[in-house]
């Protein structure tokens, strides 16, 4: 792994300023891309040389929020609201997991994001530290966050609390700094403001960021109106959330005044069109958020209302419902669709090391098999990659450096037993 040569391929770089396509040669010393560019480059006689012919490199996925071990209950409820698939389906078989079911629905997630070219991911659930060596075990990148729900007795408070910043502490920079925490009060409806202040404090003492669903659905938002007289954003902006740096799930349901506290704030958004179009939630205004300046990006939510993990459909989704919903073909252009999911995604969740393929940056990087039928004519490949594309048009995969997938297959992975662990572990879920 310490020097890899990139041969004769067609890159997209994702690198900030216009659409950048080229043709020629990457090259990977230690993890990190030390040169991009036309012109063949010197390497050591040892390194391992990858023929790039019919592939086009990219920048690695960036998910910015999910649920990995939800992955358990795909399809298990689906075709309800928010508020009763939480706490009538989901809660309740959350409520049975040990740490063999989270470590299984994790596997499982892993698996099928490097499948689909997802190199880092957001994920905020409990039992972190399974989720978190899942994904040290398999090398992929991962920014993670112990979810504290706080309906829940000041004891049971504190408890998850505490774990939530040990959580934190222990696996910050883990993986060779692939891992990286954060903290997350789940929400302004399921923790009251006193509590949201504790997780505030903390995230100061530790300097973390902060992670949460906001404003997803319109009946979370008047309940937050009836209970503490404002909005969602205010409200959490009075408890100081946005002092620290703030990522948000969903903002579904934002006012004009909303999106410009957001922007002035400097807070970054996490926008997941199909899981919001599943549950029926809303369509965020995207459009809007862009002109803002808001740090948008891209997540899929859990499986549980995707039903995949496959950030590509969420790509082309979010690339067309906004022209829909909007009558407007150039509401979110493709590019900006891509860039969405790479280069802006990376900067939603701070991570300036990823993001773009340029010398410097972290080798997370995939192939794309576009000898394919759909890839066809070569016209414009930023279009094929968001209005043609899917997961399953990834050939192979590194993160930091080391091949993950090679050829659709996992190379650190044990696929045929992940299905199986998966299945077991459902089955114990439904006794
Ligand atoms: N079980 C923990 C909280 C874990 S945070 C993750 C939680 O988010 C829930 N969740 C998953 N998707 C969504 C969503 O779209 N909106 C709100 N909550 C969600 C999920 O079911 C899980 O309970 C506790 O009691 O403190
Ligand atoms: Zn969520």
């Amino acid at each position: 792994m310490s020097q890899i040569w990139i041969k004769n391929g067609a890159f997209i770089t994702m690198a900030a300023g216009e659409p950048q396509l080229l043709t020629g040669h990457m090259v990977v010393d230690q993890g990190v891309i030390s040169y991009i560019g036309e012109q063949a480059p010197q390497v050591s006689e040892q390194a391992d040389i990858i023929d790039g012919k019919g592939l086009l490199f990219m920048p690695g996925l960036v998910n910015t929020h999910g649920h990995a071990a939800m992955s358990l209950l795909r399809g298990f409820s689906d075709d309800l609201n928010l508020q009763v698939w939480l706490q009538e389906k989901m809660w309740p078989m959350e409520a049975k997991y040990e740490n063999a079911d989270t470590r299984a629905g994790s596997d499982l997630a892993i698996a099928e994001m490097l499948l689909s070219g997802t190199t880092t991911f957001v994920d905020m659930y409990d039992r972190m530290d399974q989720v978190a060596q899942a994904a040290v075990d398999a090398g992929i990148r991962a920014f993670l966050t112990r979810g504290v729900i706080g309906l829940c007795s000041p004891e049971e408070q504190t408890a998850k609390l505490e774990e939530a910043i040990s959580f934190a502490k222990q696996w910050n920079g883990a993986g060779d700094g692939r891992i990286r925490t954060m903290l997350s009060p789940h929400g302004p409806y399921t923790c009251p403001p006193d509590y949201i202040q504790r997780i505030i404090q903390a995230a100061h003492d530790l300097d973390l960021p902060l992670h949460t669903h906001m404003s997803e659905t319109k009946a979370e938002v008047q309940q937050n109106i009836d209970q503490y007289g404002k909005r969602p954003a205010a409200h959490l902006d009075e408890l100081g959330f946005f002092t620290r740096p703030a990522l948000l799930a969903h903002a579904v349901h934002l006012t004009d005044e909303e999106i410009e506290l957001l922007a002035r704030r400097g807070a970054s958004i996490s926008h997941n069109p199909i899981s919001n179009l599943k549950l029926g939630s809303g369509v965020a205004r995207v459009p809007e958020l862009l002109r803002a300046g808001i740090k948008l990006s891209l997540g899929t939510d859990s499986v549980a209302s995707n039903n995949n993990l496959d950030l590509f459909q969420e790509i082309r989704a979010a690339a067309l419902l906004h022209k829909g919903v909007n009558g407007d073909p150039t509401a979110v252009p493709a590019y900006t669709a891509l860039q969405l999911a790479t280069s802006l995604g990376a900067q939603a969740i701070w991570h300036d090391h990823i993001g773009s393929l340029e010398a410097g940056k972290a080798a997370d990087f995939i192939a794309i098999n576009i000898d394919q039928p759909h890839f066809f004519p070569r016209t414009d490949l930023v279009s094929h990659l968001v209005y043609a594309a899917n997961g399953r048009d990834v050939q192979h995969v590194w993160v930091a450096g080391k091949q993950l997938v090679k050829n659709r297959e996992l190379l650190t992975m044990d696929e045929e037993k992940i299905r199986f662990e998966a299945q077991a572990a459902y089955e114990r879920l439904l006794v």
